[in-house]
């Protein structure tokens, strides 16, 4: 579903991934583990297309991509269901859109804040609105960074259930990057530690 194959990547003339390699079957659930500035996030970015390897290739199956990665880029001259209806538009028809958009703003604790630009949301609200997105395409694959961060120990477990959920309805495949492991005991996630070595980055599971 998701294969990195001998992928090496450098930003700004240093060497951030070398050589390295990880494989994600169909239903795999797995979270990036490791210290700050390793390259988790370049690993991810790489996996949702947003960055090219410099060397080596990056599959991807057929099928749906959700993504919610840090800083996510909402529009901050549209409310939150606009946001969603955006972000939304390339996966979902028009007739169905504002509907699941809806549900799934309600799923996240943010009918409410519908209305709301941005500016007008607190940190956790704005992750949530990412992560509601993300999910409601009904992807094939999803791509989490820091999906529990900002927020509280019941929106934690609240994420860790959906994506748990969809992981077993639908099969989706996750990679995910976390540093709070609480929330991962309701995923089963398999933790994939990257750790520097000699040769660049060593994968750890
Ligand atoms: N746009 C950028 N410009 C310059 N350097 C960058 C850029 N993006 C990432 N880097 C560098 O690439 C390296 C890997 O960054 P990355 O964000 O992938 O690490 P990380 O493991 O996800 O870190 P954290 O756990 O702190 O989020 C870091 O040294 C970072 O400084």
């Amino acid at each position: 579903m998701l294969e990195l194959r001998r992928v090496s990547k450098s930003i700004r003339g240093r060497p951030v991934l070398r050589d390295l390699t990880l494989r994600l079957a169909k239903g795999d659930m797995v979270c990036l583990t490791g210290p700050s500035g390793i390259g988790k996030t370049t690993l991810l970015e790489i996996a949702a297309g947003i960055r090219a390897p410099d060397i080596g290739t990056c599959v991807r199956g057929p099928g749906r991509i959700g993504c919610a990665l840090q800083d996510a880029p909402l529009l901050p001259w549209r409310t939150a269901l606009e946001n969603m209806d955006f972000m939304l538009a390339a996966a979902v028809p028009s007739a169905t859109r504002s509907e699941l958009a809806r549900t799934w703003l309600e799923n996240l604790g943010l009918a409410d804040a519908a209305a709301y630009k941005p500016h007008a949301m607190s940190g956790g609200m704005r992750r949530r609105l990412a992560i509601a997105a993300a999910l409601a395409v009904g992807p094939d694959l999803l791509l989490l960074d820091e999906p529990f961060s900002f927020l509280d120990d019941h929106w934690q477990r609240v994420v860790a259930q959906l994506v748990h959920r969809l992981n077993q309805s639908r099969g989706t495949t996750v990679l995910m990057v976390s540093h709070q492991f609480e929330p991962l005991r309701h995923l089963g996630a398999a933790m994939v530690a990257m750790d520097p070595s000699p040769d660049g980055v060593t994968l750890y599971t």
